[in-house]
């Protein structure tokens, strides 16, 4: 698509909160930026929002998601991806991380190849948090990132630190701290604009560029429009074209029967897929949320053994493999457990075999959400691909239809699954409303993609009714609200991140787990509500 000429608009984007100590970020250079990038990107973004309620409508219907015909010729084309730059040619352990300071820093210094700095999944989107992230990656960039925690430590980032990329939220997430023409800016815009334009030339100039993964995407057509807005992008600020590098997160349903088309969309680019585990599975509840023979187990029931999570991952590596991207693998949710060596041994065992199964399948790197599981991963890759990558483990062994890739998980309601879901999307949410997106909880990593598998899997047990226990007990919206409650109590008296929000976050859980529809995103109402 061809990109309009002009430099900048003349109406800058419009900030509504206190922005005091952060002029250097919302410059009115920066302000025209995004406000250039609404205007190209927004009527599109609107219409593929409401294409994927369209789309849904069809699902809820009767419908299954299935390969599109009309884009037959890409899928049985021969094409591929542009080169991958060399600092992205060996990504075989990532650590995922708000972009909160000192995190940054220990996961720069952390001996992984890269960090993803994340305004997404484990970000609470308060506009001081996202500001914040702002500030902290261009000091990164800048080599002027320090910090001195309140007991004195100083933290700095060392020589050889990991690769930035940078992850804005998803295109349905609005910011509504910024308009321009009086309509409120799409977060992915913003937070993808302040990086790009407070840092591309820095980061070209040290022959990087600024780097991106792109979350929750649904359709070709939306990776066409993330292209169309890195093209503008790179026009208006100089850049050689191709500079701007993305890698996108196969997590939704709808998107692993496009994979080749959102590759071919990028194709100038795109670097790779990655297997964003725990957003698919609740994408996987969302799409099918009506379909009763497709309702899943418990959540840890569901593992990247079963058919249909398993085909994903195998159809992701062929994919990414025939193209010349790279196949990045995922996120195990266990992190270190401190002061129980035989409980931390038992997660250490459980991550090993995750990233031993994500090799041997041929996968080019993986995920970890914590500094101590880098040698972990790292481990295990480094003796099973002694290359910087796996590219030539083709995969065309792998069948992947249709029906395989949305078969039913079988398994069993548990009542300590079904506790479990109610305190994690409770003390998840109601840490998020206070600021905070990712928190350890019983010893796993919970963010908002884990937050969404428990509370669309309450929905859908208490909504699709006659459903029972392994004890036979029936399943209903008392037991919820009895569950609710009691976790409410707890929190709410506990020191527990979220203690102050628990009566707010159970309010919106028992709106969503009583609603008739299912409400598509968790973090919508809760942003809402977000100080
Ligand atoms: C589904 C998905 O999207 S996955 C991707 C999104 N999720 C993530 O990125 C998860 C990131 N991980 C985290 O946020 C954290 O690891 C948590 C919240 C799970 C646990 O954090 P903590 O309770 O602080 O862990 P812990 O106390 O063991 O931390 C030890 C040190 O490691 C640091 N640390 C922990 N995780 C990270 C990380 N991901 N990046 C950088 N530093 C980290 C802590 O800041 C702390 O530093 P310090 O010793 O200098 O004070
Ligand atoms: O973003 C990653 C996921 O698993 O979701
Ligand atoms: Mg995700």
């Amino acid at each position: 698509m061809a990109v309009p000429s002009e430099k900048f608009v003349s109406t800058p984007a419009q900030i509504h909160a206190e922005t005091r100590g952060y002029e250097d970020i919302l410059t009115p250079e920066a302000l025209a930026f995004l406000a250039r990038l609404h205007r190209y990107a927004e009527p599109r973004r609107q219409q593929l929002l409401k294409a994927r309620a369209q789309r849904q409508a069809r699902y809820d219907a009767g419908a299954l998601p299935d390969f599109r015909a009309d884009t037959k010729a890409i899928r049985e084309s021969d094409w591929n991806v542009a080169t991958i730059p060399a600092a992205l040619q060996d990504r075989r352990v990532e650590i995922t991380g708000p972009v909160e300071r000192k995190m940054i820093i220990n996961a720069l210094n952390s001996g992984a190849k890269v960090f993803m700095a994340d305004f997404e999944d484990s970000s609470a989107p308060s506009f001081a948090n996202q500001l914040d992230g702002q500030v902290n990656l261009r000091d990164a960039v800048s080599g002027t990132l320090e910090y001195r925690s309140p007991d004195g430590k100083d933290y700095r980032v060392d020589a050889n630190p990991a690769v930035l990329v940078v992850r804005p939220r998803g295109w349905h997430l609005p910011e509504r701290h910024v308009s321009v023409d009086g309509e409120t800016m799409a977060g992915a815009l913003v937070d993808f604009g302040l990086y790009a334009f407070h840092n591309a030339h820095a980061l070209h100039a040290r022959d990087l560029g600024p780097y991106f993964y792109l979350p929750k995407l649904e359709a070709m057509e939306e990776a066409v429009l993330w292209d169309d807005v890195l093209a503008l992008a790179e026009d208006d600020l100089g850049l050689p074209i191709g500079t701007i590098k993305a890698t996108v997160l196969i997590e939704t349903l709808p998107a692993v029967f496009q994979m080749h088309e959102i590759l071919h969309a990028l194709r100038n680019r795109v670097v790779g897929l990655n297997c964003g585990r725990w957003d698919y599975i609740f994408s996987y509840l969302k799409t099918l949320r009506r379909h009763r023979d497709r309702l899943l187990p418990d959540r840890g029931q569901v593992v990247m053994t079963v058919p249909f999570l398993k085909t994903y991952s195998e159809l992701l590596i062929q994919t990414c493999h025939r193209r010349g991207a790279f196949a990045m693998g995922g996120m195990a949710a266990q992190i270190p457990i401190k002061g129980d060596d035989a409980a931390n041994e038992a997660a250490m065992a459980k991550v090993r075999a995750d990233k031993l199964r994500e090799v041997q399948a041929g996968h080019d790197g993986t995920w970890v959400a914590h500094p101590a599981l880098v040698a972990v991963a790292k481990d295990i890759f480094d003796r099973h691909m002694p290359s910087s990558n796996q590219l030539h483990i083709k995969r065309e062994d792998v069948v992947a239809d249709r029906d395989t890739l949305i078969s039913p998980c079988g398994g069993t309601i548990s009542r300590s699954g079904f506790d479990n879901n109610v305190e994690v999307a409770l003390r998840y949410t109601a840490a998020w409303l206070e600021g905070l997106g990712c928190v350890p909880i019983h010893n796993l990593m919970e963010d908002a993609a884990t937050a969404e598998i428990a509370r669309a899997q309450l929905w859908q047990w208490v909504h699709h009714g006659s459903l029972e226990f392994t004890d036979h007990a029936p399943i209903d919206i008392a037991l919820f609200d009895h569950a609710l409650a009691t976790h409410t109590h707890r929190l709410r008296e506990s020191t527990l991140p979220g203690a102050k929000r628990a009566d707010d976050a159970a309010h919106l859980l028992a709106s969503l787990t009583h609603a008739e529809q299912l409400s598509d995103f968790l973090t919508l109402p809760a942003y809402e509500k977000l100080a």
